[in-house]
């Protein structure tokens, strides 16, 4: 057990970050350039933790990949290039990773064995297993394939309609790598919809997908090419910044290249609705994906209600939202937001007892949780319990905290943000 003491009761945030690789495109450019024909160059590409697990597990199934710097080479060998792994592959702590590779896993005809660290391993499968079982895929694991260890011997696939029981990225792209796979047209239909970049980048490695309202759909047997892709800065990451710039008086931060998808922007509408300084310019269409800077400046805020079709836009930036909505006027409300408590921790459970324990007034609801504000905020001993987005909320916290905050697991921290902490020192006047 590590603690790490946190810099506290600052009095300002200037300067400029360039936020690193968007984690979810990351892990796709690996998956996407394993399976297409020839070489795939990604640049910017995110070198935390889970974008590591993704490499390492590809790397068991025979591809050649390298790193250069920012810079990620993959020798793709074709849908059917990949080979039986002599090993077990361990996803770390990365659900993308995991859910995603089932996907790809269940049309290769042999043998594999997937494990992750203890937060996976509480994790539900089940959401994959069991459609990926109904095409055809042969899958076993813990509780009747709902948890790790998962072995999985893929083969030929039939394609099918499906209505996704929950707003999930990860589990509509699982269901597309499988599809893209099978025998026939597979749709998938989404009530709410969910990040696109499984779809956009389809289209980037020159294969088809039809998007038409909410199904998704996508013919087997395509082949795809590989390609080069410059990877977006994460708006997941650049959230710590942009509500760090909110709420420590006198603050003005610019990230830059920022990834700006619809999907994925749910924070800026709602930093907006409360009455947040914040302005976006340059914004441009990088290759595949919109991206901008982002000014943000301190300014007062008001509470607001996040609900509905919004959670599925900032499900991962709901630890932030929470902290922000203690220093606005007024109540808070997240509703909608079960998924969060099957997250690498019990989202909803963590923030509201982190940010208890240092003065914030905060309660957990069956969906969310009520914020009311504003709080000051006071030291304490706080934890991230192995979660990186609990640690950087926690931190950012600390920031406007009026006594010493010691965190606990700050290395967690390392999975999706391995520079954060030299980014915040270069803010910090
Ligand atoms: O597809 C993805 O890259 C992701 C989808 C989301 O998960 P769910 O699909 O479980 O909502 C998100 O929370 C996760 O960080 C990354
Ligand atoms: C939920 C997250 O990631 P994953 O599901 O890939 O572990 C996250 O990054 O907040």
């Amino acid at each position: 057990m590590t603690y790490a003491q946190l810099t506290t009761n600052i009095k300002k945030l200037e300067g400029q970050i360039t936020v690193p690789g968007d984690k979810s495109i990351s892990h796709r450019s690996i998956m996407f350039g394993a399976i297409s024909n020839g070489l795939t160059t990604v640049t910017n590409f995110l070198m935390g933790e889970d974008c590591l697990s993704t490499i390492s597990c590809f790397r068991k199934l025979g591809i050649d990949i390298h790193l250069e710097d920012d810079q990620v080479l993959v020798h793709g060998k074709g849908l059917d290039g990949l080979k039986e792994p002599s090993d077990i592959l361990d996803v770390g702590n990365s659900g993308t990773t995991i859910r995603l590779m089932l996907g790809i896993l269940s049309g290769c005809p042999f043998y594999t064995t997937l494990i992750g660290d203890h937060s996976i391993g509480k994790r539900p499968m089940t959401r994959v297993t069991k459609p990926l079982m109904e095409m055809g895929a042969l899958i076993d694991g813990r509780n009747n394939g709902e948890y790790t260890p998962i072995s999985i011997r893929g083969g030929s696939l039939k394609s099918f309609h499906y209505t996704l029981p929950v707003a999930s990225a990860q589990v509509k792209s699982c269901l597309l790598f499988a599809g893209m796979q099978a025998e026939g047209t597979t749709t998938i239909i989404e009530s709410v919809q969910t990040r696109d970049h499984t779809e956009r980048m389809i289209r980037k490695f020159g294969g088809e997908v039809v998007v038409k309202d909410r199904s998704v759909t996508i013919q087997g047997g395509q082949s795809f090419q590989g390609t080069t892709v410059h990877v977006p800065g994460d708006i997941s990451s650049a959230a710590f910044f942009l509500v760090a710039g909110a709420i420590v008086p006198n603050s003005e931060i610019h990230l830059k290249n920022v990834g700006l998808n619809p999907t994925r922007t749910g924070i800026i509408d709602v930093m907006k609705d409360m009455g947040a300084d914040l302005q976006i310019v340059n914004e441009q269409y990088d290759s595949f994906e919109p991206v901008g800077d982002i000014v943000i400046k301190y300014s007062s805020l008001k509470g607001t209600v996040i609900e509905g079709e919004l959670i599925p836009r900032l499900i991962d930036e709901i630890p932030i939202i929470a902290l922000l909505a203690t220093q606005a006027e007024g109540v808070t409300v997240i509703k909608d937001a079960e998924e969060l408590k099957v997250k690498e921790t019990n989202r909803i459970d963590t923030v509201v007892n982190e940010l208890s324990k240092l003065g914030a007034r905060i309660e957990a609801t069956k969906d969310g949780m009520v914020i009311y504000g504003r709080s000051t905020l006071q030291g304490g001993k706080v934890d991230s319990h192995g979660d990186h987005r609990i640690g950087m909320m926690l931190a950012i916290a600390g920031l406007l905290c009026q006594g010493d905050v010691a965190l606990t697991n700050k290395e967690a921290i390392s999975v999706s943000y391995p520079t954060f902490f030299s980014h915040l020192e270069s803010l910090i006047q």
